[in-house]
Parts: structure tokens; C-alpha cells; sequence
């Protein structure tokens, strides 16, 4: 069936805007298909050091242009849970493309921070930043130039978006994104977060805070609350990267491996030399962008991605607006209910149906454009499935179930959590901003208090120990925006304002920074643009101004006389600290230069 027609009407919006980029981009991913295989064109010497590594068999293969030749992307490291899977999948990935009688070379490998342990750290301040960097250090394997197309190993927050942003800008070579799953389930999200209200309350200590947090975070693979790394996996499947199913699979099962030989596979048949040429750049477009932006509505996914996802289009040429991620909310349903939007994790979501039974569902209705192409083929159709080991060992697709397994975390599309999405646009006097209100009450999702000003999270949570939060108030925290400090996720305010939200105070976040994907529960109007350092209006609220933040209807207003409100001077702050230690002295020009968090806070496009 086709799409609805407001779908369709947005998405119609979308191509005519993208039009003065996206034929550009086109053009260049054409002109680079008509070179032909690609290693025909380096010389002797460049092939030798090419394949130096390589068997004699591999050699030989690789000479002519007659043998595909793979490409691996790779995040592997320690730091993160899911990422630590990979270090073993190149060896996988080369022996599957042997028997598929192709070969498979470690391309390049790319950085990855895990924002679970520079959470609340100078660290956080490089993390955005390391999306763009991670794009970058892509483009520097690739530029090797000896790939017939692309397989990409990458989970977590910044990884999924660099990487995509690398496949489009190689769009002339077909991507399959291989994920590593999510870890087995350990102690409850919500247990976990009442633990940390309870350290923060001075009434748990730190020993049994760690427990709790170990219980939590307890083995390989991606953490199992539905933050921005699960929302990765939610997009790369409903944007057709993934391999039907793959997304939400243990890592350290036959099933894991099973599905990582078979995208290799996969990878290797759709180049230019085979029969279903696949490259990247034409596989997405328009359509494959709201699908991935109605998938995020229906599961209540990642207020990053109001910046990954743009800066991800931005890459194959297509302009998505926070306009238009607004407009799909009012139309796309709330399916899921995964913490912090619930109470279940990501394996409740795949036992109860997971990605194929979302898919189905959202395909019913015509919230997802059909007519796509994705690294399995033609059509999202195809994807209303769930993988499954077969007796060989192979991987066997089912249809996905008629009935939701756990109707708690997924709702079939006739009876939605929500009648709309998560993910809203604010705009008032004091600019634009993003809010999640698919975790926030709806009871809550019109606050109207007196600002109480802060220039970081740790001013906050010390006015908190030293008990001057009281009454409803907005914390104003500014100076967070991404050419201030690299834009920080500001996560530790959640147990803060969860604690005094609990107590019965009607509290709100305005901020020009963002917050994890983990956040959920206080209405927090995100991504401020322009910020404050870039003379936006947040930097002209004072404490005690009455602000209203109102989701219902899309505003975020300071009730101060306009002509006095322009009238005051900008407010400063002192952003040395930001400048240097944990290699901030690297990112400077990133800060100098990064785009507004409306136009994905980058660094590549403007
Ligand atoms: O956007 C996200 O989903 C977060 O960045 C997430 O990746 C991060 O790791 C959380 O902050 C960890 O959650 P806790 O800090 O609550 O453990
Ligand atoms: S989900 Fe967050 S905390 Fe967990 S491994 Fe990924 S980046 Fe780290």
C-alpha cells in the first residue's frame, strides 16, 4: 500500500527542498559508479601495497576486477560494551567472503567513546564532535580506494550516524551496517535509576550504587535501555542498512555470527559486478529518511537524533528539518514502550516482536513508505520478519506475528500508547528547541515557572545538595551548545530534577545543550538554537523570569515585555575551563566552526 498522504505530503516537501544538494550528490555518486571497478584505476605499485598482506590466491583475485573485494569499517574497542564484540568479526567476515568467493580486507578502523563512562566528564565535551571525526576516519579507510563495497561495524551514540555519514559520502559503494546486539538483561533500568536517586538523596552509599550499576551494566553488548545506540539500530534497520532482523540479537550467539557471515554475503552480492547493484547513495533517499524519522516517533526514540539524523541526510544531499520531524509526530502513532519510555528493554521489544512486528504494524497504516530499496532488496516489506537459526545453520526468516507477544511494550497499530510521536519542536522568543514527551506525562507537558539560571550541570546539582531548588521552577542551564563546549550530553540533571519532579514540584530543563537518550521522565526543552554563545535569546534570561514550555502547542516563551527583553545585555561566561584537558585543545576548531543544532551541530555542513 502506498503512504499516507500526510507521509507522502512531507516527504514531497522534503525532495523539493533538497533538490539544490541532492542532485549535486547524485551526479558525483554516478560519475563515481562510471569509473568502474575501482582498483583498475591504481597503479602497480598502489595495488602491491593494497594486498601485500594477502595470499597468493587473494592476490591474484584482487589483480583483476573480476573478485569483489569488502571493505571492513571497524569501532572495535573495550571502552564500550557493544563495540567489544567486534574485535572478533573481521575473522568472520573474511572467512564468509573467502567461501562466497570474494575477498574482505580490514579498511580502516574509526574511534568510539562510550557516553556511559565520559558521562558527566570533560570527556562528554569531545563527544559529539567524534560523530564528524568518526565520519572523517572513515573516509581515511576508504580512501584506499581498493573496495568493491562496505560493510561498517558500529553501535553506539556518535558511531551509527559518523559511519553513515561515511557510506553516503561513499555513496557510490553499497553499505551493509553490522550490529553486535544488545546485552542480556540485567538489573532493571528503573531499579537502576531509583538506586542512583537514592545516592543522590545521601540515603545509599557508593558501594551499593556501583552494584546496582554493575548489575546493570554487567557483560558485551549494547546497553538495554532504548537510548540513542538502540535508536541506531531501530534506524539502520528501518532505513534498510541492516539485514532483516539483525538488530536486536544477542552478541555470543550462533544466531550473531550467523547473521554477521550473512551480511557479509550480502555485501559482496550487491556490488557493480554482480546482478543487484546496490550503492548507498541511490539505496537512500527521501523516503528511506522518514522512514527512519516515523520509526524514532514510534518507538519513542533518541532526542539525538534531531541532530544525527539531519546531519545524516545532509550527507546523501537530503535537507530534513526539526519542522518536519514535528509534522511526522503529529501523525505517527507511539508503538513501543522501552525505558526510559517504559518499563521493558530492548530484549523485551524484540521478544515481544521487535523491529519486523514494528515494521508490519507501521506498514498497515501507510506510516512507512514501502517503495524503498535496502541492502536486501526491494521494499520494506520484506522486513516484517524475525530472524531465526535454521537446521544448517543458517539464517531463516519467519513472517512476523499477526499479535503482539507482550501487547505492555508493543502495541499493535490499532491500539497505540500514544496517538502521536515522541519527538516535538518548540519555538517561541527565546528561539527553537526539541522536546521528548513520549517519557514525560502527559500532565506535564505544559510548565510554567520562574527561571532559575546555571551555567553547567554541576552548579545545579550543588544548589541541590545545598537545598535552594525549591518550589517549581525551569532550570536555565546555557552555555552548553556545541560551539560553547562541544555540546555535552547533560544527563546527571536527570536524577536531580527526577528527585524534585517526584517530590511534587513542577519542574522543566531549558537548555542549549542535550541530554542521553537514557533521559526521559522531566520535560526538558533541548538543542536551544541559536545558542548562547552565538547571542541566542537563552542568554538573555534572568532569574526569576516567568518561562512557559508548552508541548501541547509547540511553544517556549520567556513572559517578559519584548522591547525589555531585547533591551538586556547578553549574558558571558567564562569558557576557558572548556579549552583544555582530555584532548579538548584537540577540538577547538570543531567549537570555532560547528554548525547550529537545527542543521545537525556539525562540522561537515553548514
Ligand atoms: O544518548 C544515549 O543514549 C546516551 O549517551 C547513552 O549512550 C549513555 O551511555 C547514557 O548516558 C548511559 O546512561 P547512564 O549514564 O544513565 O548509565
Ligand atoms: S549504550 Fe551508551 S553506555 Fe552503553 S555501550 Fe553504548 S555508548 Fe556506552
Amino acid at each position: 500500500m502506498s503512504a499516507d498522504k500526510r507521509i507522502e505530503a512531507i516527504t514531497a516537501r522534503i525532495v523539493e527542498r533538497s533538490k539544490p544538494h541532492r542532485e549535486p550528490y547524485l551526479g558525483r555518486v554516478r560519475a563515481a559508479i562510471s569509473k568502474g571497478v575501482h582498483r583498475s584505476i591504481l597503479s602497480c605499485g598502489n595495488l602491491a601495497h593494497g594486498f601485500a598482506v594477502c595470499s597468493p590466491a587473494e592476490k591474484d583475485a584482487l589483480a583483476g576486477d573480476r573478485v569483489p573485494n569488502l571493505g571492513i569499517i571497524t569501532s572495535y574497542n573495550d571502552m564500550l560494551s557493544a563495540h567489544q564484540p567486534f574485535e572478533t568479526y573481521p575473522a568472520l567476515i573474511r572467512d564468509a567472503a573467502r567461501e562466497a568467493g570474494g575477498v574482505a580486507q580490514v579498511a580502516g578502523g574509526v574511534p568510539a567513546m562510550c557516553d556511559g563512562v565520559t558521562q558527566g566528564q570533560p570527556g562528554m565535551e569531545l563527544s559529539l564532535f567524534s560523530r564528524d571525526l568518526i565520519a572523517m576516519a572513515a573516509g581515511v579507510g576508504l580512501s584506499h580506494n581498493m573496495f568493491d563495497s562496505v560493510v561498517y561495524l558500529g553501535v553506539c551514540d556518535k558511531i551509527v550516524p559518523g559511519l553513515t555519514i561515511a557510506a553516503l559520502t561513499f555513496g557510490h559503494l553499497p553499505a551493509v551496517f553490522i550490529p553486535a546486539g544488545p546485552m542480556t538483561s540485567g538489573l532493571p533500568n528503573d531499579e537502576k535509576a531509583r538506586v542512583r536517586q537514592l545516592f543522590a538523596e545521601g540515603k545509599a552509599g557508593r558501594a551499593e550504587l556501583l552494584e546496582a550499576e554493575s548489575k546493570s551494566y554487567h557483560g558485551p553488548g549494547t546497553c538495554t535501555f532504548y537510548g540513542t545506540a538502540n535508536s541506531n539500530q531501530m534506524l539502520m534497520e528501518i532505513m534498510g542498512f541492516h539485514m532483516p532482523g539483525a538488530s536486536f540479537i544477542n552478541p555470543g550467539t550462533p544466531l550473531r555470527d550467523a547473521l554477521t557471515k550473512e551480511a557479509a554475503r550480502r555485501a559482496l552480492a550487491i556490488t557493480a559486478q554482480g546482478n543487484e547493484f546496490t550503492p548507498a547513495g541511490e539505496m537512500i533517499d527521501e523516503r528511506s529518511v522518514v522512514n527512519g524519522v516515523v520509526g524514532l516517533h514510534a518507538t519513542g526514540g533518541s532526542t539525538n537524533h534531531t541532530l544525527h539524523l539531519i546531519a545524516m541526510a545532509r550527507a546523501a544531499g537530503i535537507v530534513l528539518t526539526w519542522q518536519d520531524i514535528s509534522e511526522l509526530s503529529d501523525v505517527v502513532p507511539l508503538l513501543a514502550r522501552v525505558y526510559p519510555n517504559g518499563l521493558a528493554d530492548v530484549n523485551h521489544f524484540h521478544a515481544a516482536g521487535g523491529m519486523g512486528f514494528l515494521i508490519q504494524e507501521l506498514l498497515k497504516t501507510g506510516m512507512l513508505h514501502d517503495d524503498v530499496r535496502t541492502v536486501y532488496g526491494q521494499g520494506l516489506k520484506a522486513y516484517t520478519v524475525d530472524a531465526r537459526l535454521g537446521e544448517n545453520g543458517a539464517v531463516v526468516r519467519d513472517q512476523s506475528p499477526k499479535v503482539s507477544h507482550d501487547p505492555k511494550v508493543l502495541a499493535n497499530i490499532e491500539t497505540p500508547f500514544q496517538p502521536t510521536g515522541g519527538l516535538k519542536m518548540l519555538s517561541g522568543n527565546i528561539g527553537k528547541a526539541v522536546i521528548k514527551i513520549s517519557a514525560v506525562k502527559p500532565e506535564r507537558h505544559v510548565i510554567e515557572a520562574p527561571a532559575k539560571v546555571f551555567h553547567d550541570q554541576l552548579e545545579l546539582n550543588a544548589a541541590f545538595k545545598a537545598g535552594e531548588l525549591t518550589g517549581d521552577f525551569i532550570a536555565v542551564v546555557r552555555f552548553q551548545g556545541p560551539k560553547s563546549n562541544g555540546m555535552p550530553e547533560l544527563h546527571k540533571l536527570t536524577t536531580v530534577l527526577g528527585i524534585l519532579q517526584d517530590r511534587g514540584q513542577r519542574v522543566a530543563l531549558l537548555t542549549d545543550g542535550r541530554m542521553s537518550g537514557a533521559s526521559g521522565k522531566v520535560p526538558a526543552a533541548i538543542h536551544v538554537t541559536p545558542e548562547a554563545v552565538d547571542n541566542g535569546p537563552i542568554g538573555r534570561i534572568q532569574n526569576g523570569d516567568r518561562i512557559r514550555l508548552d508541548a501541547t502547542h509547540g511553544t517556549i516563551e520567556v513572559l517578559v515585555d519584548a522591547a525589555a527583553f531585547a533591551a538586556r545585555p547578553q549574558a558571558s561566561a567564562d569558557l576557558s575551563g572548556n579549552e583544555f584537558g582530555m584532548g579538548r585543545e584537540l577540538f577547538a576548531p570543531f567549537r570555532a566552526i560547528a554548525g547550529p543544532a537545527d542543521h545537525g551541530a556539525s562540522v561537515l555542513f553548514a
